[in-house]
């Protein structure tokens, strides 16, 4: 292996000891226990996982982590009244509600989404915090994009002037993404699966992202020799094992950094989430730590 591993674990640690310390200060100067509750619909086995680390990890911040599960059937309204509730909930420093939702109120995410007051959207999906991160001003960004970004800056590996390239147009990771490359100076692309001539574009990338959910899609003749490739996908194949979007094995051996997954990206995504919850008890209250 030629590249250097980008441990997901070795930087979420130091995310995470920032954070604890924000907590602590919130804390004995403020009263304020910052407190995070993720609301999950039905049963994704998926999500369970997901729900179990960022549990662990909120007991670890000393943030106050609560999950509320609903059941598959529930309506739309009932939904949106339990969000209203944790809006009143002063206690209640950040919503986030697990997606995917069930197929029946799928069609009303984004009615879902917008329900969930901008200050409290830990997960930077509300139209707002969109609309801040578009015009520069960064305050609850996504968690998987940002981690991607802090992975970089914790790195050491430069941004600014870079050429960029984001596999993937979602607004959970494509779109942020390129909106955190741009503000940083890179010269950003966006595929997606009706780009043509994928691999020339992706070849010229310095830093290639790739978040598109097809395991194992990004080969070596589609990475530059000395490019930084960032694997956000998390596929499961057969019932437990997780791979990535980059084909890790053989791309490790042309780039020059690379993340794995697991131990990569998706632990960085959990430690944005606290920091997050933490800015967004900040925001509430008012105080800056
Ligand atoms: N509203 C909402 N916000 C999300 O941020 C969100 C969501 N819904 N739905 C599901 C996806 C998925 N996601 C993950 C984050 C971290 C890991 C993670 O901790 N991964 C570890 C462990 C993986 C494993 O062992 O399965 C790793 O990559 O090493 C996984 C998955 C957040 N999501």
């Amino acid at each position: 292996m030629s590249a250097q591993l980008l441990d997901g674990k070795f930087f979420a640690s130091q995310i995470k000891e920032e954070t604890r310390k924000k907590v602590e200060i919130l804390k004995q100067q403020y009263d304020i226990t910052p407190g995070l509750t993720v609301v999950i619909v039905g049963e994704n086995p998926a999500s369970q996982i997901y729900v179990a680390n960022k549990h662990k990890t909120s007991l670890e911040m000393g943030v106050h982590s609560q999950v509320i599960r609903l059941p598959e059937q529930v309506s739309k309204e009932e939904l949106l009244t339990v969000i209203d509730g944790l809006n009143q909930d002063p206690a209640v420093h950040g919503i986030l509600v697990q997606l995917p939702l069930p197929e029946h109120i799928k069609p009303y995410e984004s009615e879902i989404l917008e329900a969930i007051q901008p200050a409290k959207d830990v997960d930077g999906f509300h139209p707002v915090n969109v609309g801040k991160l578009a015009t520069g001003q960064e305050e609850l960004v996504p968690c998987t994009p940002h981690g991607c970004i802090r992975l970089l800056e914790l790195a050491g590996l430069p941004i600014k002037g870079k050429r960029a390239v984001v596999l993937g147009r979602s607004n959970i990771v494509g779109k942020p993404m390129f909106h955190l490359l741009l503000a940083r100076h890179a010269t950003v692309t966006v595929c997606h699966s009706c780009t043509q001539d994928l691999a020339a574009i992706t070849r010229e990338a310095d830093i290639l992202v790739a978040a598109i959910g097809k395991p194992k899609f990004v080969t070596s003749d589609m990475v530059k020799p000395g490019a930084v490739v960032i694997d956000v996908g998390i596929n499961r194949v057969g019932d437990k094992k997780i791979v990535g979007d980059v084909d890790f094995d053989a791309v490790k051996e042309i780039a020059s950094a690379i993340t794995p997954v697991p131990g990569g990206v998706g632990v960085l995504t959990i430690a944005m989430l606290l920091y997050n919850t933490v800015k967004a008890a900040q925001i509430q209250h008012k105080v800056q730590v």
